[in-house]
């Protein structure tokens, strides 16, 4: 489990996330969604332990202990948007052996990229590539990790419906063999379609929709306004009283963009 606990981030003074709580379970997937400048970026490297920000609180891997810093590494990996991860002089297959290597992957090269489609293009360097090719790099480099935890930021962005429904379906079966993956994504339908839970960032806080939270109240006209009360009164875990918005697994019972619009607009 990556638990996050009592985090606080903040800029200078300016706060972006006070006091949350969640956790991450190997083998599931979990939706990160906010309007742009909520903080998911840097929630995503916190969690990474990409210090960009100033950092209060926990975060724990596993049961490693904190002090087990290359332990703990070697099991979250952050793997940034707009192909900011890559080195542009470099080739595609230069970066899967590269990554092979330092992550001591016992996938093979062939075989990551052809999953990931990227075969075609192997000695192709990364100027020289489109955005979503980049974005399918990025993708192949998380995978070949083989870290325990994916922490992927905007992972959809620039790829074609082809490459979205095949991430997808790479992002399923990782998670089926315990890959723990959160996503921050502003492609809601995606989102629905792939996450057995959802944090939305609001005032702050983080609200949780999914199947382990505990079923709204049946009075509650407005489910929603039940979560933000309770997250806002209760900053301790991310748990609110919101889980009557999902059936259980992916199927969602209320669309992200329904949720999205009632918590934001
Ligand atoms: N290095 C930094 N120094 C100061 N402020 C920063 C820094 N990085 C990000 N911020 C600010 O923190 C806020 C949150 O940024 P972040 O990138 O985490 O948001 P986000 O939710 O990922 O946004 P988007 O959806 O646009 O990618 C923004 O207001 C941003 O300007």
């Amino acid at each position: 489990m990556l638990s996050v606990t009592n985090l606080t981030l903040s800029y200078g003074g300016r706060v972006l996330l006070q006091n949350v709580s969640f956790d991450l379970e190997p083998g599931c997937i979990m939706g990160l969604v906010a309007p742009n400048g909520y903080g998911k970026t840097t929630l995503l490297k916190a969690m990474a332990n990409i210090k960009a920000a100033r950092v209060t609180g926990a975060i724990a891997v596993d049961d490693l202990p904190a002090n087990q810093v290359a332990r703990r590494r070697a099991r979250v990996f952050y793997a940034p948007g707009e192909g900011t991860l890559l080195y542009p002089g470099m080739t595609v297959g230069d970066h899967l052996a590269m990554t092979r290597k330092l992550w001591r992957s016992q996938s093979s090269i062939d075989d990551v990229a052809r999953a990931c489609r990227v075969d075609g293009f192997l000695s192709k360097r990364v100027r020289a590539c489109s955005q979503g090719m980049r974005q399918q790099l990025t993708l192949a480099i998380a995978y070949m990790t083989g870290a325990r935890y994916l922490l992927l930021d905007e992972p959809m962005n620039a790829l074609d419906p082809t490459n979205v429904q095949l991430n997808s379906a790479i992002m399923r079966s990782l998670a089926q063999r315990g890959t723990g993956i959160i996503m921050s994504s502003h492609i809601l339908d995606n989102v629905d379609q792939l996450s057995d839970k959802i944090l939305f960032v609001k005032d702050k806080g983080l609200v949780l929709f999914g199947p382990s939270a505990p079923a709204a109240p049946a009075s509650t006209a407005s489910p929603l306004s039940s979560a933000s009360a309770s997250t806002a009164a209760s900053p301790a875990h991310a748990a609110p009283s919101a889980g009557a918005h999902f059936a259980s697994g992916p199927a969602c019972a209320s669309k992200a963009i329904d949720i999205y619009n009632e918590l934001y607009l």
